[in-house]
């Protein structure tokens, strides 16, 4: 895998003070600098953003990004618009006192925050209240200046990290500002790209402040967005003389009574992906409806283990768990399964069953939980799995010593190794029946053309995720998980160079 350029890699605060520090440092800046610097870059996202506003409101908290955001309540001013600072506390720091002193010594006034009708109307807010120094769950008059701002449902351009959102884990911490962009400063922060991160930060901007990629050497960010070039380069293409032997041979198991429908979809996005075959082990109810479905699945109706061994022995990669259920039949099944320690992909009950009978893996494995599905194996719930996905992810994928993709909105994939990937693509129309199903074939149908555990994982995932904003093109309500499968080929072809 080929190193993440700077602005895809997502850090933690502390990893953020430090790199400010370095840059400070080495560099010879002094943090008012850094403070003008995002003060001009937010106001040019301002001005591209919302070029028609004629009146702002600038809302300032007490440390640094309240700093921020004096300087740019200055800059609105100097070019001849309407704008007028709310303050939370007086300045806690040297720099930021110089900042209201700047905007004082333009003319401007600030004005304390004394409840909702103290905040004026205006086209265009600025979130400059808290940014990586929050560090607890907002309150009082906090509180109420966050919960009036979403409240008007105008605009708000967010500086560095919308208020009341945790940048490391992306977990709102009491009321949390909704915002329309949210210029982040220097670095990605980790809370911005996963969980409810990605709706309290609305359309994100980077502003690098023109510090070179030096400032990050010392950092080891461990976090990173997927990259679409980046990945496509860990695709082979296929050469013309090739047999389908050569792209694999997926079995995939599971459809107790009832579900059919979920290891069909399982097994028809590994064909739609490449694996050179793919068997079908279900119960023997679903045979004529998957066969005239998908004639190109081989189907097996399967009473038992029995009826599976020869199954095992023809397959590269296992696909366990859509429909499996957990009943004696789905249980026996997944028992054989795992004993034959062949490279697979744990979904849906298969990771129930685990999260009953933990075990680790030696065989490439990708497990990949829903929330739900996370905090059962962790024995915890699912509220606290969404409050700190990062660190859920990875504890998962040490303990299980396995690739994990902890799906969701921005779902991260995280190795036994400590590194994590975030997906910044994908839409809620894909949170519907199925989606899973898909993906656990997808990441299947790419173990068995050869892939690692973490390129399948995170080609699959993104494939998955690319596939699924392609179909909802037409709509994001009434999105089927059957809609990715013709894109599914066309994504792939783009990441192969097919
Ligand atoms: N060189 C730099 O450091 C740069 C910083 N930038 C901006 O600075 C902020 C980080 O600033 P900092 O002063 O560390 O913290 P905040 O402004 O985010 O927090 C303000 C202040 O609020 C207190 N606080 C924390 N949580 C709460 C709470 N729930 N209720 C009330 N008060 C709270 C806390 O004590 C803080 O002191 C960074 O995000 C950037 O916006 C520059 O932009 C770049 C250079
Ligand atoms: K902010």
């Amino acid at each position: 895998m080929n190193t993440p350029h700077s602005s895809q890699l997502l850090y933690t605060t502390a990893q953020m003070r430090r790199i400010d520090a370095c840059a400070v440092a080495a560099l010879g800046l002094q943090s008012f600098e850094l403070m003008q610097r995002a003060a001009d870059a937010a106001f040019a996202v301002l001005l591209r953003r919302w070029p028609q506003a004629r009146s702002v409101v600038v809302c300032c908290g007490s440390g640094k990004n309240g700093g921020d955001g004096y300087l740019l309540a200055r800059l609105v001013r100097q070019s001849g618009r309407d704008v007028s600072v709310i303050a939370l506390g007086t300045p806690a720091d040297v720099d930021s006192q110089a900042a209201a002193d700047a905007w004082r010594a333009c003319g401007g006034m600030v004005h304390p925050f004394a409840g909702e009708h103290s905040l004026p109307l205006a086209d265009v807010y600025v979130d400059a209240l808290f940014g990586i120094g929050l560090n607890r769950p907002l309150e009082g008059g906090a509180a109420l200046l966050v919960q009036t701002l979403n409240a008007r449902r105008s605009p708000v351009l967010a500086l560095d990290i919308p208020s009341g959102l945790s940048a490391d884990t992306g977990a709102r911490l009491g009321p949390c500002i909704s915002a329309t962009l949210t210029v982040s400063f220097i670095a990605w922060k980790r809370g911005q790209h996963t969980g409810a991160g990605l709706d309290a930060c609305g359309e994100c901007e980077l502003a690098d402040l023109a510090l070179p990629d030096s400032v990050f050497e010392e950092e080891h960010a461990g976090a990173h967005l997927l990259d679409w070039n980046e990945l496509r380069g860990r695709l082979p293409a296929r050469s013309r003389d090739v047999h389908k032997g050569q792209f694999g041979h997926v079995l995939a198991i599971g459809g107790d009574h009832g579900t059919g429908g979920a290891i069909r979809l399982a097994g028809e996005a590994a064909l739609r992906c490449g694996a050179g075959l793919v068997s079908v082990a279900t119960q023997p109810e679903h045979l004529t409806a998957l066969l005239a479905a998908r004639p190109e699945l081989m189907v097996q109706p399967i009473a038992g283990q029995q009826e599976l061994e020869p199954l095992l022995q023809r397959a590269q990669v296992l696909a366990l768990g859509p429909g499996l259920g957990t009943r004696s039949w789905g249980h026996a099944l997944w028992h054989r399964a795992l004993a034959s320690a062949k490279p697979a992909v744990l979904d849906a009950d298969a990771l129930n069953l685990l999260a009953r009978q933990p075990r680790k893996f030696s065989a490439p494995t990708v497990l990949t939980p829903h929330p739900a599905e996370a905090a059962r194996l962790l024995a915890s719930d699912s509220a606290h799995v969404q409050a700190n996905r990062y660190a859920a992810a990875q504890a998962l994928a040490e303990r299980y010593h396995a690739v994990v993709v902890l799906k969701g909105a921005g779902s991260l994939i995280a190795a036994p190794a400590g590194s994590v990937a975030v997906c910044p693509w994908g839409n809620p129309g894909m949170a519907s029946a199925g989606m899973g199903d898909v993906l656990t074939g997808v990441i299947a149908a790419l173990l068995a053309q050869g892939l690692s555990a973490w390129d399948a994982a995170c080609l699959g995932v993104a494939a998955h995720a690319r596939a699924g904003d392609s179909a909802a093109e037409q709509g994001q309500r009434g999105l089927l998980a059957g809609d990715l499968l013709l894109p599914l080929r066309s994504v792939l072809a783009g990441l192969a160079h097919d």
